[in-house]
């Protein structure tokens, strides 16, 4: 049974019994976030991030979605991107490619990875560029209240020291407030260069989904939804909180293990 709650500032949590059931809960909002957006916009803009997250993803591929989503409205985008080929093994596109791209009838020309020729910089860069032409015709919709694309739907993992995207604890790219897309050489998990959406891009997003799974992220989990206060680090996935949009946790019972408001304590 899934536990669901609000406590820190509107967001939504949804605790599963086991991964299975998160997978199942997580595969139906991204089907019914992508029909809404399909019937008001006419296009499901999607930016997706690495790690776990795909295969949690993995049921948006099966039956019944594998044929009630209109993937031929999808545009896909990566929130973050290690700079390797897109072939190497640490490459975000290819995890996203082999795991659920490859299953599903999207358009080749609405998946927008990364380029893999380019330094970091360039990358972020263009990308930028490319996000800007989108935006312009409404293929990703624009901020109400910034000059931010607006994503339909932003899906985070998040990792044990609370870094989602590739923005990292104390890392400066946390502080960007003008590019949308920014790059960084010195990332603490491997591999050193990536690119990254910054905060402004994923906090004007009309939808985040933040998913994680596993004991080993209870602690990160507590600091970034609890009301911890100031003493604590403030980590990045604290500082996600959409500004016109809607905050969703999908959290396993192993993850949601240290959270301290009482409706969701073991
Ligand atoms: O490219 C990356 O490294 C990711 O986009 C990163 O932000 C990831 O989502 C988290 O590190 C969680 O990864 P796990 O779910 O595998 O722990």
């Amino acid at each position: 049974m899934a536990l669901s709650g609000g406590p820190k500032d509107g967001a939504e949590l949804r605790i599963h019994d086991s991964v299975d059931e998160l997978a199942t809960d997580l595969a139906d909002y991204i089907a019914e976030l992508s029909e809404v957006s399909v019937k008001e916009r006419g296009f499901f803009a999607i930016a997706i991030s690495g790690g776990s997250l795909i295969s949690l993803m993995g049921k948006i591929c099966e039956a019944p979605y594998n044929k009630t989503v209109d993937w031929a409205k999808w545009y896909i985008f990566w929130v973050d991107e290690r700079v390797v080929a897109k072939n190497h093994a640490d490459s975000n596109y290819k995890l996203a490619k082999d795991g659920l791209l490859s299953k599903v009838p999207v358009v080749p020309g609405h998946v927008y990875s990364i380029n893999d020729s380019m330094s970091a910089e360039e990358a972020a860069n263009e990308y930028e560029f490319v996000l800007r032409q989108l935006v312009k015709t409404r293929t990703v919709g624009v901020s109400e209240s910034s000059d931010c694309p607006k994503f339909d739907l932003i899906l985070l993992g998040m990792g044990p020291d609370g870094h989602i995207a590739s923005l990292f604890p104390n890392h400066t790219a946390l502080d960007e407030k003008d590019e949308w897309v920014t790059f960084i050489t010195d990332s603490p998990k491997p591999p050193p260069e990536r690119i990254t959406f910054t905060l402004p891009v994923i906090n004007s997003a009309s939808n985040v989904a933040v998913v994680v799974t596993g004991g080993n992220k209870a602690d990160a989990v507590h600091l970034a939804i609890d009301d911890v206060g100031p003493d604590h680090p403030l980590l990045p996935a604290r500082m996600v909180c959409p500004t016109n949009g809607k905050l969703v946790w999908f959290l396993d019972r192993p993850a949601a293990s240290k959270l301290e408001a009482s409706e969701f304590a073991e």
